[in-house]
């Protein structure tokens, strides 16, 4: 486990890693973002700590890879007000509609922590698990090379079916059956 403190925010981010890297060859990695109540609390609103876990998983089962565990809590306006956000979504807002009516873009996050961690990991290909591709263009942007999206769907229920949907049409997630 390998903590970092991003100067430009104050955040701490962490990344956790198996097995050892060699120069030139991708590394499969998970670059993930806090999700406190899916992550640790066992949400069903989201699909966060499913993605977590099976990401891990595949890690433990290539016996080589990385996560990145950024702490950009709700796409990165923080917990309170993802908890805020959540209220309005129970009044019958989608997940962007509520970050909007709460005066946020719809996703706040920021990469540029991703490449010195990546290089301080020795690590320069991934073979990046997700199923955003503005996350992939974005690692890419910062000449992380990304040789291969990994699709993560996973975490599916009835509490998340419109979180789910709403990626796909209003933020570009790729999901094949949503
Ligand atoms: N603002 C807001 N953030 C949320 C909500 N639900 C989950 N999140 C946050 O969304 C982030 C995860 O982003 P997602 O859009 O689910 O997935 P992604 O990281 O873009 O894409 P993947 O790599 O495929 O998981 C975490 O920081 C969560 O805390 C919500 O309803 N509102
Ligand atoms: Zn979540």
């Amino acid at each position: 486990m390998h903590g970092f403190e991003d100067r430009a925010t104050g955040k701490e981010h962490l990344a956790l890693t198996m097995g050892e890297f060699n120069t030139g060859e991708p590394v499969l990695a998970r670059v993930h973002s806090e999700c406190l109540t899916g992550d640790a609390l066992f949400s069903m609103r989201c699909d966060c700590g499913a993605q977590l876990q099976a990401a891990l998983k595949a890690i433990a089962e290539a016996g080589q890879g990385v996560l990145l565990y950024l702490r950009q809590e709700g796409r990165g306006i923080g917990l309170l007000n993802k908890v805020r956000a959540y209220h309005l979504q129970d009044a019958g807002a989608d997940t962007v509609e509520a970050n909007e009516q709460l005066g946020f873009a719809p996703d706040l996050r920021t990469y540029d922590m991703c490449s010195p961690m990546l290089n301080h990991l020795g690590i320069n290909k991934l073979r990046l698990m997700t199923n955003n591709p503005r996350k992939v263009e974005a690692l890419r942007q910062q000449d992380i090379d990304v040789v291969e999206r990994v699709p993560l769907q996973t975490g599916q229920n009835p509490h998340n079916e419109r979180y789910l949907s709403t990626k796909v049409w209003k933020l570009g997630h790729l999901y094949n059956n949503a």
